[in-house]
């Protein structure tokens, strides 16, 4: 099943045109890596695949809705999609679990189920014990865990990584990989924008764009590489 799919999608800014004709489907259960170099739009397409920005031209459906008819591309954002960038976002006055919570919250979940929520999700990926500490107070790891635990609440089909590994190192930066495709093996579709092809090794496909263009897309089954 696809989750989502670009359809012939161009963004120009002004006279940049950050993407040119890029198509692209996601199935469930798939980690799809998005590889090239700076300014080729990367981020670019995580953002339109999200429904964070509008294309100039084509199309995005996110489980089937056509994002150009949706009126609150926030509703969908929140209940469909989970972001982890590399700048994290957390809230630093909110404690872990609060910031895990939050997202939920807004969508109108009640505080004790939201909260029992993001306790499981921190549990999912080994960070509960941090769960009443404050960002400050946590280590890049922690963080980053506690960010991609704020993605997984709600079961959000759609997982758009970008760069979540950048500042970690190399073990850390395992862990939350084997934590994406965990999720994509539970049946999430996971985009990943990486520059680091030992974790592009993970993905079953890498797609790697060029001004703007597909480049090269491979399907890559690495089992022997997990
Ligand atoms: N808001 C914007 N206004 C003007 N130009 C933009 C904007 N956002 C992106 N661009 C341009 O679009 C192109 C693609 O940018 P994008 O950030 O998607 O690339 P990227 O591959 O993610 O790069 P990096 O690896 O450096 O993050 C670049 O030339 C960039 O300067």
């Amino acid at each position: 099943m696809t989750v989502v799919e670009l359809r012939e999608v161009t963004r120009e800014h002004g006279r940049v045109h950050a993407l040119r004709g890029v198509s692209l489907e996601v199935a469930a259960g798939e980690l799809v890596a998005v590889m090239g170099p700076s300014g080729s739009g990367k981020s670019t397409l995580l953002n339109l695949a999200g429904g964070l920005d509008r294309p100039t031209s084509g199309g995005v459906t996110i489980e089937g809705r056509d994002l150009a008819k949706v009126k609150d591309l926030a509703a969908i954002r929140r209940t469909s999609v989970g972001y982890v960038f590399q700048d994290l976002n957390l809230i630093p006055s909110l404690t872990a679990a609060e910031n895990v919570m939050l997202p939920r919250e807004l969508d109108g979940v009640r505080s004790g189920r939201a909260r029992a929520e993001a306790l499981e999700a921190l549990a999912e990926v080994g960070a509960e014990e941090v769960a009443g500490r404050f960002p400050e107070e946590l280590s890049g790891g922690q963080r980053q865990r506690v960010a991609i635990a704020r993605a997984l609440t709600g079961e959000r089909r759609l997982l758009l990584a970008d760069e979540p590994t950048g500042a970690l190192d190399t073990a850390t930066g395992d862990e939350i990989l084997q934590l994406l495709r965990t999720r994509a093996d539970a049946g999430a579709a996971v985009l990943l924008v990486t520059h680091e092809p030992r974790y592009a090794a993970w993905a079953d496909r890498v797609i790697y764009l060029r001004d703007g263009r597909i480049a090269e897309a491979n399907a890559v089954r690495l089992e022997s590489a997990r």
